[in-house]
């Protein structure tokens, strides 16, 4: 039985473009040491609009634990937390690979998009290579204009660059108004504004905000198939204790099952019989055989409850492979209610009756 995937080298070459000072591996500390956090660059993604959500979020959240930490050791710092300094990556996998080696604190992602599903290289990253855990998500609203340098008409247009996920939500509009333009895929929407500046490309589909950031005119505003679109994007560290339950939490998972008939089934039962209501479940390939996958799933609770932790007990027995990706607030939405059965009081009763009986005391 595997509790954990086995390790293979990323081989990913870290050039998050460092500055300030460092704080390599440590990252308990909130008091004294500069956080260093990764994301998805150049500046202008969505990726950083989803950071910045995430700092303000966050730091909120660590003033108050710092505050009490303070409290109980009797320290004074003047009050100063510590700053988070944030590193744009070239790459989703270049922001992961600068977390797992250490040269930041964290990286934030991008995981699924409403429209388009989910970013295949965040799930592969979580699911295979060194473990890392979500400790924090948020929901971004996707808006996209058509970027060019200022002057330059649609007419003129002859190349479009995006996000792959970008190219897919403005496909409709692409096709319909530049039906000769050639589609040229980059490693995020504003690297494609980067390259318009640049000269080497005509248009970008990006956020306005990276029209702004890199000097460029939208001849073309809101052009995304679908409104109201947004992409849900994480923050991951490496392997630490989760945040504190709020009541409101999710926990992810990667399971892997034996291809026999009902594996899955027993993975979804051990949930199910618990309480525990599912939020998403995708699968991967293995990469291995042909019709093997792994299976990445969201479910309501935190592993500071019981159902959830005699869940995760149940399926590191069950399956064939388990990791844990953690446990975190959720952005949007509230979780259900806990089904009578599967209350935290339910469980401490069940615990006091097993212990009285086998005690010998009558029931
Ligand atoms: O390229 C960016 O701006 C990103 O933040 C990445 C990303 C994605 O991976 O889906 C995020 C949101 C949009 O759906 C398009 C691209």
């Amino acid at each position: 039985m595997r509790s954990c995937f086995a390790s293979v080298p990323t081989g990913v070459e870290c050039d998050v473009k460092a500055s300030g000072t460092g704080c390599g591996a440590g990252q308990d500390s909130l008091i004294s040491v500069t956080q260093r956090w990764a994301y998805l660059g150049p500046e202008g993604t969505f990726t950083q609009q989803a950071v910045l959500t995430l700092r303000e979020q966050l730091s909120a959240a660590e003033q108050s634990v710092a505050g009490q930490r303070l409290l109980q050791e009797d320290i004074s710092t003047g009050g100063l937390l510590p700053p988070t300094e944030l590193l744009p990556a070239a790459g989703i996998a270049k922001a992961i690979a600068a977390v797992r080696s250490g040269t930041v604190d964290a990286a934030c992602v991008p995981l699924e998009n409403s429209v388009e599903g989910s970013v295949p290289l965040t799930l592969d990253e979580l699911t295979h290579g060194d473990p890392l855990v979500i400790v924090a998500e948020t929901y971004v609203q996707i808006t996209f204009d058509l970027l060019v340098r200022p002057g330059t008409a649609i007419a003129d247009i002859r190349s479009v660059g995006s996000h792959p996920h970008g190219h897919a939500q403005v496909r409709g509009f692409v096709t319909a108004t530049l039906p000769d333009a050639e589609s040229v895929v980059y490693s995020s929407t504003a690297a494609a504004a980067e390259a318009v500046l640049a000269g080497g490309l005509d248009a970008a589909a990006a956020a306005p905000l990276a029209g702004r950031k890199y000097g460029l005119e939208s001849v073309a505003t809101d052009i995304g198939e679908v409104r109201g679109a947004v992409t849900r994007f994480v923050l991951l560290r490496r392997p630490s204790p989760p945040p504190p339950a709020t009541g409101n939490d999710r926990t992810s998972l990667v399971v892997f099952v034996d291809n026999q008939p009902g594996t899955l089934l027993a993975v979804l039962a051990e949930l199910a019989n618990r309480g525990i209501n599912l939020t998403r479940l995708e699968s991967r390939p293995s990469r291995v055989k042909m019709g093997e996958y792994y299976f990445l799933l969201d479910a309501d609770g935190h592993v500071s409850e019981p159902a959830m932790a005699e869940a995760i007990s149940a399926l590191h027995r069950r399956s064939a492979g388990l990791r844990y990706l953690g446990s975190y607030q959720r952005a949007v939405g509230a979780a259900g209610p806990v089904p009578p059965y599967a209350s935290t009081e339910a469980f401490a009763a069940a615990t006091a009756f097993v212990a009285s009986i086998t005690a010998g005391e009558t029931s």
